[in-house]
């Protein structure tokens, strides 16, 4: 039942909820790309990675390329997504933390996984480890083909995203980094970073299909493998989820003249993604689970018992992992990844055009507007909360207990107001936890002064991010559901003191992530500690010195000119001069001669001079010696702290689980939700669409709603505009917030798990893949009675409307009674009257409409319809109303009268032949008590006193609908 939220009471008129005041990865000012000479120290340092795979290095040099992704020369390979690339080393995952019990990426309470000992042995002075199998796997590969290429050319090869989309190339290249507020998490969600790779069994396994992903910005693979039918839909759901950034498949699924319908599938369903074929042989199962067994971290270990049979994930996980770091020039490091086996039982399947149709992430109207359910529910104040959100949304969960356990924590989140706000200050601040764990873990192949800098702003990060742990432990600390205790254990891994105590005793207490360039850039010159490093420290005051020459320079050419200038500072331009220009009359109307590259944006004017381009190069020069000695110190400090740094995979699951549910108990403030319990029964009372609250002034009307096994198909009727398409969303939209552990809008509601939900919601034609709307609908309709079992929500609106009446009513039919022969819970909505007399032959069938009002003007003449979008029982008595439409429009009064009796005529002729008989009747009236007496049995929470007061009311419900044979039986004495 509804639990009782006294703290918030009001809320909406008092608070104004803080904004997210946290923003991302800021894109650091870098020079321009390039080579950085190695010092004997760093080389020395990096020497295990130079010996690490001579093999490979002249594999790679020798490499042939063909293709979109081949390389004209061979030689030198940069990073095709650009994302930072680090040092890391060999590592262990030594979890210090005791054997508390912890949540899992779903959110539940899980015991804690294999100890550290386990893998201890994989540890190494080294500071890549020596891994000659994993040499081997990381050599370089081949891609035979660049299939589909859709007009992208050999433009890519060894591109930078900066250098492709200058150089005119087609680039969707996700940003080094964004900041992130609750509304910005929206786009920055959407900017694709997974890789994909699919592979599909041959001849007689054609239909087990495994795929692999890895996102670029979350070092996190991520494997299934499944059955599927010859319509792909659950590879096409899959993908649609993953919203990849390029696929990538075997060339035999497109020999020439001979491609295979899932490559067609792919091909036709992804056409903005970039598409890319590989050489079969690199889809190896036995070098996938080599791969898994060296770069899986030990937290995520068991993953190994879960896939060593499941060849064909493990052969997609082996081309993936072999392409992605060609593709980044980088390698990820040994016992660095978190690895999951996702089956497609976990998670309930919303295939993407339901997606759509529901508007669960995108508003079909205007893409850019946040009226969805993501909208609705999306108060994350991080990236990774976001991300969970999203992903959850697409596809809910099916185990009540994990539901249950997440319900518990929004409930205490509700109940304890300080515990709502304390959490949600913490997590705020919070920066992207995943994707600084996947720049941490991979070791680039190069070191430049980008990667250097990149380093050392993500040691600030790490910082940063680890002096939260004890805030958010300490706003934990008095939790008490499952979830949230389990969280705060996670927390108490003592590595998270470790590595923060190692970075203070290089790195400055007061070293902190601040937003601004300039900003960043200072907290990066002086991250160190100062008497570390001699040189470092005259090299910091040489650049002090300059900076304070440059400001004072400006302040003379001021004085010279008798002008109110102020030194400015941007990452592309470096320092340069600005004035406001209403401060300042100017001879002439000129700026001196003296200053250069004028430019003049609102009221102010920004210039320079050649003596600050001069001062801006030896400052540079400056910051690039600093950065240098920096980032060796950052690497000795990372080579240090680095087999701990596995604990950051928990703390990333921690943040973005408390963020989404923090988010969930955010959007139950602002309107009265309710808990939703599971039981068989999708029972609503007075449920509202969630979105429409959000877009309208006035509280949408509310509904009840009523499906059991027994009446399991619900025909809605009702006339155009009454609301029936807006109350079948609501429900499908009330099934997923129950289904990823939110509260719902309702005063009280309860789920049945649905395994699946479909929907059929008509919309324009499909321009895109030119289909008329007839074959969208029978498209769609074909999908749904492929895939939809007795778990299934299914939701049809208007099916048919796309043909001639009579074909229409006879497809409906149909398609009704196959769904009728399944225990799906299924919302039917038509403007097919003749339809709700099914009811008579499927006693499980119920007819809702929505009513209507008839107003007549003042003058009694005329009549208007008024919408009261309350559902009632029984079919709609409401007769020609689309004549009615009609009327109201300019349609001529004799075509209308025409129209009237032509209709009289058919429907009196259809209804004669649907009479329902007195037998019908009474069969109806024995399966709906049979079917309570069922349910009754089953859930019944009742004593036996009410148990017998409410079987009597089922006795007397079933003589008043049926009362020849009710009568019969009591005669009876039965
Ligand atoms: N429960 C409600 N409370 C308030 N307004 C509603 C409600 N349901 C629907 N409406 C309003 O009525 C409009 C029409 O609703 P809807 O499209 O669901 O009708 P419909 O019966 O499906 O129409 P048609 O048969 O023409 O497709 C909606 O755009 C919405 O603004």
């Amino acid at each position: 039942m509804a639990s009782r939220r006294p703290w918030y009471t009001g809320l909406r008129r008092r608070a104004s909820f803080p904004v997210c005041a946290c923003a991302g990865f800021m894109s650091s000012p870098v020079p321009p790309f390039c080579v950085w000479p190695l010092v004997p120290a760093l080389r020395e340092m990096l020497r295990g990675s130079d010996e690490r795979r001579p093999a490979a290095r002249e594999e790679e040099a020798s490499a042939s390329y063909s293709g979109r992704c081949s390389s004209s020369s061979g030689t030198e390979h940069l990073p095709r997504y650009h994302f930072g690339l680090l040092q890391t080393p060999l590592s262990t995952a030594g979890s210090a933390g005791g054997p508390q019990r912890e949540a899992d990426s779903l959110g539940r309470v899980v015991p804690p996984g294999p100890g550290p000992q386990l893998f201890s042995a994989a540890a190494g002075d080294s500071y890549f480890g020596d891994k000659s199998s994993y040499a081997e796997n990381v050599s370089t590969m081949n891609f035979t083909s660049s299939s589909s290429a859709r007009g992208l050319n050999s433009a890519w090869i060894g591109k930078t995203p900066l250098s492709s989309s200058r150089s005119g190339c087609r680039s969707r290249t996700p940003l080094m980094g964004y900041s992130v507020t609750s509304s910005s998490a929206v786009s920055a969600h959407l900017v694709a970073s997974v890789i994909v790779a699919v592979v599909e069994g041959r001849g007689l396994a054609r239909g087990e299909v495994g795929m692999a992903s890895i996102d670029l910005k979350n070092p996190e693979v991520v494997l299934s493998q499944f059955a599927d039918n010859t319509t792909y839909a659950k590879v096409i759901t899959k993908l649609k989820i993953l919203t990849p950034l390029e696929i990538i498949m075997s060339n035999t699924a497109c020999d020439t003249g001979n491609t295979t319908k899932l490559f067609s599938l792919i091909t036709d369903n992804f056409k903005n993604v970039t598409f890319t074929t590989v050489q079969r042989k690199y889809f190896n199962e036995t070098k996938g689970l080599e791969y898994i067994e060296q770069l899986c971290t030990s937290e995520f270990s068991t993953v190994l018992m879960e896939v060593q049979s499941k060849y064909y994930c493990l052969a997609a996980v082996a081309a993936l992992l072999k392409y992605v770091e060609f593709i980044q020039n980088s390698v990820y490091a040994p016992k660095s990844l978190k690895v999951r086996f996702q089956g497609s039982e976990q998670t309930a399947m919303i295939d993407s055009s339901s997606a759509q149709n529901l508007e669960l992430l995108t508003n079909n109207r205007d893409s850019r507007n946040g009226h969805t359910l993501f909208g609705v529910l999306n108060y994350t104040k991080t990236p990774g909360g976001s991300r969970r959100l999203r992903s959850n949304i697409l596809e809910p969960l099916v185990d009540a207990e994990t539901i249950n356990t997440r319900l518990d924590c929004i409930q205490e989140l509700l109940q304890d107001e300080e515990l709502f706000f304390s959490l949600q200050a913490v997590i705020s601040r919070f920066l992207d936890t995943e994707q600084l764990l996947s720049i941490l873990v991979q070791i680039p192949k190069q070191d430049t002064v980008n990667a250097a800098e990149s380093k050392i702003t993500n040691l600030i990060y790490l910082k940063h991010t680890l002096e939260l742990v004890d805030p958010l432990k300490a706003a934990l600390k008095s939790c008490k559901t499952h979830l949230l205790k389990a969280y705060y254990s996670s927390l108490e891994d003592k590595r998270f003191g470790i590595i923060l105590e190692k970075i203070k005793t290089v790195i400055n207490d007061d070293t902190r992530y601040t937003k601004g360039c300039l900003n960043m850039r200072t907290q990066k010159c002086y991250a160190v500690r100062p008497n570390i490093n001699e040189f470092l420290d005259i090299a910091r005051r040489t650049y002090t010195e300059i900076v304070d020459d440059i400001a004072g320079m400006i302040t003379q050419l001021g004085e010279k000119y008798n002008l109110p200038l102020k030194m400015s500072f941007s990452s592309a331009r470096g320092f340069f001069i600005q004035m406001n220009a209403e401060c300042a009359a100017l001879p002439n109307g000129q700026l001196p001669s003296e200053f250069t590259k004028i430019t003049k944006m609102k009221n102010a004017y920004s210039f320079t001079s050649a003596d600050l381009i001069k001062m801006n190069e030896r400052c540079q020069e400056s910051l690039r010696e600093i950065y240098h000695m920096t980032y060796l110190i950052v690497c000795k400090l990372l080579s240090e702290i680095y087999e701990h740094i596995h604990c950051l995979y928990k703390l990333s699951d921690t943040v973005s689980m408390l963020d989404m549910l923090l988010s969930f108990a955010h959007a139950c403030t602002l309107s009265d939700y309710v808990r939703p319990e599971f039981t068989d029964t999708l029972a609503i009372k007075q449920g509202w669409h969630p979105i429409l609250e959000k877009i309208s002034v006035e509280k949408p009307v509310s509904n009840n709603t009523y499906i059991t096994e027994g009446s399991n198909f619900i025909i809605i009727t009702g006339p155009n505009m009454s609301g029936k398409s807006t109350y079948l969303k609501q429900i499908a939209l009330c099934q997923i917030m129950a289904q990823i552990g939110s509260y719902v809008p309702a005063e009280y509601s309860s789920f049945r798990i649905a395994e699946q939900i479909f929907t059929r919601i008509g919309m324009d034609d499909d321009i895109e893949t030119n289909s008329s709307t007839f074959m969208k609908e029978m498209k769609e309709i074909t999908y749904i009675m492929q895939n939809a079992n007795d778990k299934s929500l299914i939701i049809i609106d208007e099916l048919g409307r796309g043909t001639s009446t009579e074909e229409g009513i006879g497809i409906c039919y149909s398609v009704c009674e196959y769904l009728l022969s399944l225990k799906a819970f299924t919302l039917f909505a038509t403007h097919f009257l003749e339809l709700c007399h099914i009811d008579a032959l499927y006693p499980n069938v119920e007819n809702n409409h929505f009513e209507v009002q008839h107003v007549k003007n003042s003058a009694g003449n005329k009549e208007k319809i008024t919408y009261t979008y309350i559902l009632s029982k029984g079919h709609t008595e409401e007769k020609n109303y689309g004549l009615k439409a009609a009327e109201v429009s300019s349609l001529p009064p004799s075509i209308i009268l025409d129209a009237k009796e032509i209709t009289t005529h058919i429907a009196r002729q259809i209804l004669q032949k649907q009479r329902a008989t007195p037998e019908t009747l009474r069969q109806r009236a024995v399966y709906h008590l049979a079917t309570r007496l069922v349910q009754t049995a089953r859930n019944s929470r009742l004593d036996p006193d009410s148990l017998r007061i409410f079987l009597k009311g089922l006795k007397k419900k079933y003589e008043a609908d049926c009362p020849v044979s009710g009568q019969a039986q009591t005669e009876d004495g039965q």
